[in-house]
């Protein structure tokens, strides 16, 4: 295929593409409409269009395809015919690690500033390294699962057999090449769980105890649910949303993981939901907020591009608004657990800030989960008792 092909194909979806949908998505519509594309056509395209969307908004006066050409080198470690076109030297040295081809970059281009890569003016949450975080743009994250231990074994030979490259992280977690197809290789038996190794952190703050009675209010198809009941099978359960489809979604994940024992509401936490909840006393809430998700933006890089910071502050009055609605029915003595996967500091501790002044809480611990040295996502997570 001819390097001219591929490069007007990238600017080509590149036009169509408005940052409305997530990109994976965009795709899927994309390539099923223009069936001429054959499976390398798509595969380069994803290649460029990510790559081009991982150097955010750095180097804006340049043309797409000098963009094109510094997001491929900086974020493969493999070959391109756009490198080897435009950028032969650079194509010799794709393998050299990313500080080093930083230094190349800057040489052609001076203007080029990594601080463009993630152009917010918002502040970022504290102890979070400016150069690693940035840099962690230029590399996808990987996959994680959770396994039941008394599978990890199994499974991580299942997974060896069919050619994947796996890492154990500890006797539950594991860590696979982004991509890889699960569902092909796996039987969805319920014995791991597609979980961020962020996310599954988080489960270090819930200490349910047995018979405790927990609400996950954003339950979404339930992650934190999953990981709460994987530490405490006692645990009584209410999970809520306002989207009934991730509900559904999560009934799927629940009676496949062997959960069969839950409430369930659809609720929207921005309105008064007395007449259904007013007989209901938790042991523990998990709030794991809507937020801006920057923290998950190394999966979805579209996001450095099209995200509207205006839009930080709306999520702050929403998780604050969320949390006065849910704490009425937390017991006093028992803990909210706050979760966001962002890196503002306007969601993360200045929500903790107010939960600590305007609802008396008090602050147990607190973490920023700095998934971008693990090729994770980046979370942060609270554990405040009501008074
Ligand atoms: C970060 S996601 C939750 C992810 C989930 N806990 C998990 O572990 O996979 C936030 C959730 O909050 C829900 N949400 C947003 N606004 C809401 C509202 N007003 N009331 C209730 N849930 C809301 C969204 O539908 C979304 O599913």
């Amino acid at each position: 295929m001819k390097v001219e092909h591929q490069i007007r194909t990238f600017e080509k979806i590149l036009k169509e593409y408005d940052g409305a949908l997530p990109l994976h998505r965009f795709l899927v519509t994309y390539f099923k409409a223009n069936k001429q594309m054959g499976s390398s056509d798509r595969r380069w395209a994803s290649r460029y269009l990510y790559s081009s969307f991982r150097i955010g908004k750095a180097m804006p006066a340049r043309s797409l395809q000098e963009r094109l050409t510094v997001g491929d080198f900086l974020c493969n470690s493999t070959s391109s015919l756009v490198l080897q076109s435009l950028q032969p030297a650079w194509n010799e040295q794709v393998s050299l690690p990313v500080a080093a081809k930083l230094v190349l970059v800057k040489d052609a281009y001076p203007e080029f500033v990594l601080e463009d890569v993630f152009p917010f003016q918002e502040a970022r949450s504290n102890g979070i390294d400016e150069q690693q975080f940035l840099e962690s743009f230029f590399t996808q994250p990987d996959l994680f699962i959770r396994v039941k231990a008394k599978h990890a074994d199994e499974i991580h030979h299942t997974l060896s057999e069919a050619g994947v490259h796996v890492k154990a992280l500890s006797e539950n977690i594991l860590s696979l090449p982004n991509g890889t197809k699960l569902g092909q290789i796996l039987p969805s038996t319920g014995h791991y769980q597609v979980q961020d190794l962020s996310s599954q952190r988080t489960g270090n703050y819930f200490q349910p105890k047995p018979y405790e009675y927990w609400w996950d209010c954003c339950a979404a198809s339930g992650g934190k649910s999953l990981l709460l009941h994987e530490l405490e099978p006692k645990v009584q359960l209410l999970v809520s949303d306002v989207r009934e489809h991730s509900l559904m979604n999560l009934d799927e994940r629940f009676q496949e993981a062997g959960l069969h024992k839950y409430q369930k509401k659809v609720l929207d936490l921005l309105v008064d939901n007395e007449q259904h909840l007013h007989h209901y006393e938790f042991d523990g809430i998990i709030l794991d907020a809507p937020c801006s998700g920057s923290g998950t933006w190394g999966r979805t890089p579209e996001m450095l591009y099209y995200f509207n910071e205006r839009k930080v502050k709306q999520f702050q009055g929403l998780q604050k608004a969320i949390a006065a609605n849910v704490l009425k029915y937390l017991k006093p003595g028992q803990p909210l657990i706050y979760i966001t996967c962002s890196v503002f500091h306007a969601e993360n501790e200045a929500v903790v800030e107010h939960l600590q002044q305007a609802h008396g809480l008090t602050l147990e611990a607190m973490e920023v989960i700095k998934g971008y040295n693990e090729k994770a996502d980046t979370m942060f997570v609270a554990r405040l008792i009501k008074p």
